[in-house]
């Protein structure tokens, strides 16, 4: 049975001190880190807590700190402004067993940590313990609540591990029952990944798992939502891999995508009922157009093999402008935000499931949170089928046609309407999505930033025939 957390101090004396020189270099080199290509110059502490005192075989802080990185030109699209705040489970022991060794931060040279060993205490075993039991228990630690649905029944005794995929985040597997998902890079209000999943349990949409608990830090009258408690779906595999998986066999995988289109509409469905949606007219076009123009120019600033596509791509936003000024109006709603194939788990009976409603992590949680037209998240999905045809060893021609037909007809089956009739609206969306893509690629995966580019140079060449 896991120990309730118990202890708190908040803002424990030289705990940053001791930790700054590690978190400096360990900080930029985490997947999750949002921050890449400026260097990490000092911290302010936001909150810290700590769970475990030091004085133990295992100490153990919950930390929230800000980063702060020089004011440069950044080097790609959309990076984040400086100081952003980030969510650090530190676990402190003499030394660190073997199975711990990838989640050493580093040794401590200087304050009242010297002599000891910090590391990332979500891959141990007690710490990841410790936050089920404080979920379960609906515990209050300093400014750290756990809340949850009591529906829900959570079972003590579940072995906790950490998921080591590449994520934006970090989760944590419970006895292939519930995932938790920490945030990492956090904002203060309501934060769509909570948001969105208990509007559609509301909804009774199975579409989406619903949150079973959820952690929360209550700062200076703002609230921080910090990690959200999922059932988990058991031997689930997610649409990308499958998708690779199909083309490695020569498989094409229209079936599948046309299911995915259905999933899509039920969500969006129930999304529609669950929260206010409006009329975009004349003026939130022109808003939308010019958010999207805003990024291709940034985009380019940022990766200078955009440049000579900028004109083709801006005919698209350009077009959806037209309309908007002929009097066109579209209906927006609250949507999944950043919809791709990894976002969507087949369960081993073949049911679909979305999952990750955050939303692009790199955007203002404000402009996440405002309603848009479903027609986005589709665009993420066409998006997502021609990444995985361009991922394949033996690429397989028309594969990515038939996911991108069958995934609309999927959709127009259940909502009723062919995103494809918009085709304006949708080649916008798309256009958009590929600019980002370059830049999020360029950031975090520059090996991959052939295969948006592809998309860019085609997407141009289409506008501007
Ligand atoms: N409810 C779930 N059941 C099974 N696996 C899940 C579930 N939620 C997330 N996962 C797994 O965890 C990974 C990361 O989750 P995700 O919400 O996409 O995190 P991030 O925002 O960090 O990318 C997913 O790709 C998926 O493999
Ligand atoms: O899953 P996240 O919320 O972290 O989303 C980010 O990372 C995704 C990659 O992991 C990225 O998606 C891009 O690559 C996918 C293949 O790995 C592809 O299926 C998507 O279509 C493509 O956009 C996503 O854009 C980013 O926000």
């Amino acid at each position: 049975m896991p120990e309730p957390v118990t202890r708190t101090v908040m803002n424990p004396p030289g705990l940053l001190a001791s930790l700054d020189p590690l978190l400096r270099e360990w900080l930029p080199r985490q997947r999750w880190f949002a921050g890449k290509g400026r260097p990490v110059t000092g911290f302010t502490p936001v909150a810290a807590t700590e769970l475990l005192p030091a004085t133990g075989r295992l100490g153990l802080y919950h930390v929230l700190v800000r980063a702060h990185q020089p004011l440069i030109p950044a080097p790609v699209a959309a990076a984040p402004t400086p100081g952003d705040c980030y969510q650090l489970l530190i676990g402190v022991r003499e030394a660190l067993p073997p199975r711990l060794a990838p989640a050493l931060i580093g040794h401590v040279h200087q304050g009242p940590l010297a002599g000891r060993t910090a590391y990332d205490a979500l891959y141990d075993t007690r710490p990841a313990e410790m936050l089920l039991e404080a979920l379960r228990s609906r515990a209050r630690v300093g400014g750290l609540r756990f809340e949850r649905d009591r529906r829900q029944k959570i079972r003590t005794g579940l072995v906790p591990r950490l998921v080591t995929a590449e994520q934006s985040n970090s989760s944590v597997v419970y006895g292939d029952t519930f995932i938790l998902k920490l945030l990492r890079r956090i904002v203060p209000g309501v934060n769509p990944d909570l948001e969105l999943p208990l509007a559609l349990a509301r909804e009774h949409c199975p579409r989406v798992p619903a949150p079973a608990a959820w952690m929360v830090a209550d700062l200076a009258g703002e609230t921080w939502v910090l990690g959200v408690l999922q059932p988990y779906v058991q031997g689930a595999t997610d649409g990308w891999e499958l998708a690779l998986r199909e083309l490695a066999k020569g498989e094409h995988f229209a079936a599948e995508a046309r299911a995915l289109g259905r999933a899509t509409a039920e969500v969006h469905t129930a999304l529609a009922r669950a929260l206010p949606t409006v009329t975009l007219g004349r003026g939130a076009l022109e808003h939308l157009v010019d958010g999207m123009t805003e990024r291709l120019e940034e985009a380019v600033r940022a990766v200078p093999a955009l440049r000579p596509y900028a004109p083709g791509l801006h005919s698209a936003f350009t077009a959806l402008g037209d309309l908007a000024a002929e009097g066109h109006t579209w209906t927006a709603q609250r949507i999944h935000g950043d919809l791709h194939l990894g976002q969507c788990l087949r369960s081993p009976s073949g049911k679909w499931s979305l999952i990750d409603f955050e939303g692009e992590p790199a955007r203002p949680l404000a402009e996440r949170r405002l309603p848009q037209p479903p027609v986005r998240d589709i665009a993420g999905m066409l998006r997502s089928f021609d990444y995985a045809a361009h991922s394949a060893d033996a690429p397989l021609p028309g594969w990515a046609d038939a996911c991108r037909a069958a995934y609309c007809a999927g959709y127009a089956q259940v909502a009723g309407v062919d995103p494809r009739t918009d085709a304006v609206l949708l080649r916008a969306c798309e256009t958009d999505k590929a600019v980002y893509e370059v830049g999020y690629e360029a950031r975090h995966r520059p090996d991959w930033l052939p295969v948006p580019l592809a998309a860019v140079r085609r997407l141009a060449a289409s506008h501007s025939s």
